[in-house]
């Protein structure tokens, strides 16, 4: 697999040993006793048998004996994709999961959210969230922030300093009954929405780029969710919402939208579906609808323990699957209690098994295929999988060195495991005790070199 047209940019490190990730193939390849090269560029430069080590040497000019060789125990796998996290929910993770979505909202989220007015509070909190998800293995996070650009534009300044590659939305809504001073005019939405893309874009972050965010039809105006769709088109930028997340919800976007024929046809009239678009949870997606996410490319970011959490629904990930429409997983919070997209590979798990139990015929994922969302999947649900989700050659090297036998870790071995009993046990057991370094982009951002 080594780049045969040789050395464009000088190599900067070469590991040697284990490199676990999914392709567009199989969910799984493992790759023992390989060497890895990653270039001044950050980008996986090479990576081939530990065997050719002489040739690849020559080739891509580094020196053998500066190789870097894991420990038994040890392996690389691409960085973890969270597909949509809510950083300023993140400040009540893990309290607040008494209610349904409608509720939940109007008594804790947006009063919450309105206090990140405060930017002393933004950066407490933006700090927090961004330290905690790298500590954790994100190496790419979407976020939506809050109403308020200049905290929105102080997350995206912190995600840039730590070095996470990150989407960062401030969020538009010109709708809300409940916390009647947690909104905007249309107009407001729209010239912030327009600063806030101007202001990030002229920052030139190299991994951290705006995403228009409408938070969802319950919250916008038709003629702001027109408006956001065409900035977004004009500017060629990512668009994150949410979708049919819950009962309740679907029935008043219908009640509210008429004319429309569904939930998904709604953001498509209002040219909210392109393939940059990802749409949180669609638990209540129809096969039609699906069918239009595939047509447009938009993807979808499978959040299972906000949806438990938040008593929504479970979502049909196979059904998603065979509908070929792009799919990532995400953690959610605060919906979902942990900032972990360990836990969201776990609860996507379970959740499939919920729906085999309901169903003994329903053809639970496997965690080959739960692996391969919370990574490549993230990386194609977001259109970043020509930068990241793998070990391409070409591709950032975004990555976490994983030792499962850590040092006062969770995971107890008996004996020396192959490289596939080891991913799962890490998968499923794991935590941040066992990602001893994190890298994004080939620099190593875990553990930090600042505070
Ligand atoms: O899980 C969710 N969290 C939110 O903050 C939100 N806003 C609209 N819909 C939402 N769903
Ligand atoms: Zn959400």
């Amino acid at each position: 697999m080594a780049n045969s047209k040789g050395p464009t940019t000088k190599i900067n490190y070469v590991y040697r040993g284990t490199f676990i990730h999914s392709t567009q193939q199989t969910p799984l390849q493992i790759l023992e006793d390989e060497l890895l090269g990653v270039d001044t560029d950050g980008k996986i430069a090479f990576i081939g048998k530990a065997a050719e080590l002489d040739s690849l040497s020559q080739t891509f000019g580094f020196c053998p004996s500066e190789v870097i060789q894991l420990a038994q125990h040890e392996f690389f796998m691409p960085g973890l994709v969270d597909t949509h996290i809510h950083a300023p929910q993140y400040s009540y993770a893990g309290t607040a999961l008494d209610l349904p979505l409608l509720e939940w909202l109007n008594k804790y989220t947006f009063p919450v959210e309105s206090r990140f007015k405060d930017l002393e509070f933004a950066q407490q909190v933006y700090s927090q969230v961004v330290k905690r998800t790298l500590r954790n293995g994100t190496t790419t996070a979407c976020y939506f922030a809050t109403i308020h650009t200049d905290a929105s534009l102080l997350l995206a300044q912190i995600a840039n300093d730590f070095g996470q590659r990150a989407l960062v939305g401030k969020v538009c809504m010109d709708m809300n009954n409940s916390v009647k001073h947690y909104k905007e005019t249309y107009q407001e939405s729209l010239d912030e929405t327009s600063r806030f893309i101007a202001e990030l874009l002229n920052k030139k972050y190299p991994l951290v780029r705006p995403v228009v965010t409408p938070r969802f039809a319950l919250s916008c105006t038709g003629a702001l969710m027109g408006q956001l769709g065409a900035i977004a088109k004009n500017n060629n930028l990512h668009i994150q919402s949410h979708i049919s997340e819950n009962l309740e919800e679907v029935k008043l976007v219908k009640e509210l939208f008429p004319e429309s024929k569904s939930y998904t046809d709604l953001y498509h009239k209002h040219n909210l579906l392109t393939d940059k678009t990802v749409m949180a949870h669609g638990c209540y997606l129809s096969d039609e609808e699906l069918a239009l996410f595939r047509e447009t490319g938009a993807s979808l970011s499978h959040c299972p323990n906000s949806n438990i959490s938040l008593y929504s629904g479970m979502l049909d990930v196979r059904n998603v699957l065979k509908h070929s429409v792009k799919l990532g997983l995400g953690t959610d919070v605060a919906g979902g209690y942990s900032a972990s997209m360990l836990d969201a590979v776990r609860r996507a798990r379970d959740t499939s098994k919920v729906l085999t139990i309901q169903d003994p015929k329903y053809d639970t994922l496997t965690f080959e295929e739960v692996f391969r969302l919370a990574t490549l999947g993230g990386s194609q649900a977001l259109s970043l999988d020509d930068r990241t989700g793998n070990f391409e050659v070409g591709k950032d090297f975004d990555a976490l060195r994983v030792n499962v036998a850590a040092a006062d870790g969770p995971i107890d071995l008996i004996k020396i495991e192959e490289p596939k009993i080891i991913l799962e046990k890490f998968l499923n057991l794991g935590d941040d005790r066992n990602i001893v370094e994190v890298f994004v982009a080939g620099r190593k951002v875990v553990p930090f070199t600042k505070e």
